[in-house]
């Protein structure tokens, strides 16, 4: 028997009030396939990922994780089904160090808390997934500086970190690299391959690097559509995607 795909969506609509915002979307993306959502601001792509996570509740279709359907649960449950989310504005605890941060998390989907009666083995294993994450995301030599004294760049990271904690089998980043210059924008990049490593990675960026260098498969969402899903040289060579989105604008192979 094949395996289900990591995450189906199908048939997905989103209204507010008159205003339908996501229109009849269906997108399959396969057990460790690294997809991006492309698009114009104002396409949909927060609202979809809203629906994906739990935050939205769908006006019409449905979502699958691994099979089973999540459209219609609270986001907490879906992230216990093993979906994790990143957002554009950061989810940090800012009066916490680094450590404490990622440790929250760790512990959050261990099903502990921060209670002082944790039983000794699982704290152990609580502190060893944490230095785990913390050295895959690039941040062991800070940990024990409060989250609010990091650069911005390392916010992110932090908020990657965090997203990674309950070791999750499918991840959403929204705009990870948002307002980076171009070289923390290149070191986020090699974090997002190396953090998100055999897992199945949904992704909205605008910049187009990162998504031709990092992604499998992209969607192009226009007016709440889905245009075109295809590689990333098939939504190059894609003459309706140029005219509705690229443009004129150089894509990162005629940059060089
Ligand atoms: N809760 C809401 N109520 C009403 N309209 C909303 C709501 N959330 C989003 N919208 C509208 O839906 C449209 C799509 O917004 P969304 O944030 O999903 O786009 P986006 O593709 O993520 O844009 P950007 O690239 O700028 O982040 C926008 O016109 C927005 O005003």
């Amino acid at each position: 028997m094949t395996s289900p795909p990591a995450l189906s969506i199908r048939d997905l609509s989103k209204s507010f009030g008159p205003a339908r915002i996501i229109n009849g979307v269906s997108l399959d993306i396969a057990p460790g396939e690294r997809h991006a959502i492309i698009g114009p601001n104002g396409a949909g792509k927060s609202t979809l990922f809203n629906l994906i996570s739990g935050l939205y509740f769908p006006t019409q279709g449905s979502v699958l994780l691994n099979g089973q359907k999540i459209s219609g649960l609270p986001p907490h449950q879906i992230n216990r089904m093993g979906l994790s989310r990143s957002f554009q504005v950061s989810n940090i605890f800012t009066n916490m160090t680094v450590r404490e941060n990622v440790r929250c998390g760790v512990l959050n989907t261990m099903g502990l808390g921060y209670s002082f009666w944790s039983n000794i083995g699982a704290n152990k294993a609580a502190h060893a997934k944490t230095f785990e994450i913390l050295e895959r995301c690039g941040l062991s030599d800070k940990a024990n500086v409060p989250a609010s004294l990091l650069p911005y760049a390392d916010q992110r990271s932090l908020e990657i970190a965090i997203t990674i904690a309950g070791n999750p089998d499918v991840i959403l980043l929204d705009e990870p690299t948002a307002g980076m210059s171009q070289s923390e924008t290149a070191r986020a990049v090699e974090l997002i391959a190396k953090a998100t490593e055999g897992k199945t990675l949904l992704i909205v960026e605008h910049d187009m690097g990162v998504i031709f260098n990092l992604a499998d498969r992209i969607s192009v969402l226009v007016y709440g559509e889905i245009l075109a899903t295809g590689t990333p040289q098939e939504i190059r060579g894609n003459a309706e995607v140029r005219e509705a989105y690229l443009g004129d604008e150089a894509l990162p192979e005629e940059l060089a």
